[in-house]
């Protein structure tokens, strides 16, 4: 009774925003003009915490945009918006804001078991979202929770029955320098010429796969790394524009050198497997070039971001869900999940990172899992 209360009064505050906006046909019957609106039709899912919602095309020559919907839909928010394949229809897709997406995890042994429901080359992101290995860019300003959010990612990574061999670059040679170190020394590396001398080691160990899967690709053509089980490679990047603007001091050879290695990975590394991270607080074009942009498929933007950090990661003319992002809340694109930029919430981690890798790789640390028995 609560949603056909919710449902009936949802209708006629959109209908009103068409109104208001002037999104619609006119019309003349009896000598009478009369607005004719769009149909909306409103379906409800997940126990009324989602809707898709689809308000017909009625080819005005006029931006949907314009329409304030937002205001008519209270505490639910536009999550996507696309027209549907048949053109027919804008389809948005809607939540209950009151619902929170995030995950929260008081142990490790929680992520975990979360962790361990997804196959080992999925990554849980939040309640609603999960990911397969991809290029990545991450942006956000600072303290949006960029580095929370691969903190999440990477124990996740340590949980599964794969072994993930992870590179870690930190120019600034932060808090991430210091877990890669926990991690693989000989993989983490913050000086400039150590960062490239480990891509060139990464680039190395992607050839020596390319040989291997070779063999495995002239019985299944279409397959990847994880149809044969082969272990992933992730190069995770941080700071990239700070890398960036000392590599632009050098000379032409080594910057060429450089782009070369990145573009490989991102070009050849989605089939053998090897994937590069790439984090930064703006995807400015300067700093990232735009080769390398296009081709890494999903995108983070965590936080309230400007309006071109949205155009040059996302493109021009791409609708951001309006909202006041929290800590490690932002939006995202990534390969058949979502085409167009989706909210997602990345775990809210209420525990000691180190001690968790300690817990997790016994052999890097001191400390040993209380309840290994049951792990
Ligand atoms: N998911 C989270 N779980 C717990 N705490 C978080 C989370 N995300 C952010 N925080 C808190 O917010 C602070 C800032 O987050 P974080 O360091 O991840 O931001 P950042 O975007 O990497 O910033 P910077 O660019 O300055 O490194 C953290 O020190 C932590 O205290």
């Amino acid at each position: 009774m609560k949603y056909a209360t919710f449902h009936y009064l949802t209708l006629l505050k959109l209908r009103k925003a068409f109104l208001d906006a002037n999104y619609y046909n006119k019309r003349v019957y009896f000598n009478t003009e009369v607005a004719e609106l769009p149909k909306i039709k409103l379906e409800f899912s997940n126990e009324y915490s989602k809707a898709k919602l689809f308000v017909e095309n009625i080819n005005l020559n006029k931006d949907i945009g314009d329409v304030n919907i937002s205001f008519a839909l209270d505490n639910f928010i536009v999550d996507r918006a696309y027209l549907s394949n048949n053109e027919l229809y804008y389809i948005f897709e809607i939540y209950d804001s009151n619902i929170d997406q995030q995950l929260k995890f008081n142990t490790i042994w929680d992520l975990k078991k979360q962790s361990s429901q997804l196959d080992d080359y999925t990554l849980l992101i939040d309640k609603s979202i999960s990911i397969s290995l991809h290029g990545t860019l991450l942006v956000g300003q600072t303290g949006s929770g960029k580095t929370y959010a691969l903190y999440s990612l990477i124990l996740q990574m340590l949980t599964k029955n794969i072994v993930y061999n992870i590179y870690f670059a930190d120019p600034k040679n932060s808090s991430l320098a210091v877990l890669g170190e926990r991690l693989s020394q000989e993989n983490t590396a913050t000086d400039i010429e150590d960062i490239i001398k480990l891509l060139q080691t990464f680039n190395e160990a992607m050839e020596a796969r390319k040989k291997d899967i070779k063999k495995d690709l002239g019985t299944k053509l279409e397959a990847t790394y994880a149809d044969f089980h082969y272990e992933p490679y992730i190069f995770i990047f941080d700071e990239f524009a700070s890398f960036q603007t000392v590599l632009q001091t050098m000379d032409k050879k080594k910057r060429d050198e450089v782009m070369k290695l990145l573009s490989q990975v991102v070009l050849q590394g989605r089939q053998l497997g090897f994937f590069i991270w790439i984090v930064m607080q703006k995807s400015d074009a300067t700093l990232l070039p735009t080769n390398l942009r296009e081709n890494l498929p999903v995108k983070f933007v965590l936080g309230n971001a400007e309006k071109q950090t949205y155009t040059t990661a996302f493109g021009a003319g791409v609708d951001i869900p309006e909202k006041e992002f929290s800590l490690g809340q932002g939006v995202f694109t990534c390969p058949i999940v979502a085409s167009t930029p989706k909210i997602c919430h990345f775990s809210y981690l209420d525990f000691d990172i180190l001690e968790a890798v300690n817990l997790l790789k016994p052999e890097l640390g001191f400390c040993r899992n209380p309840s290994s028995g049951t792990q």
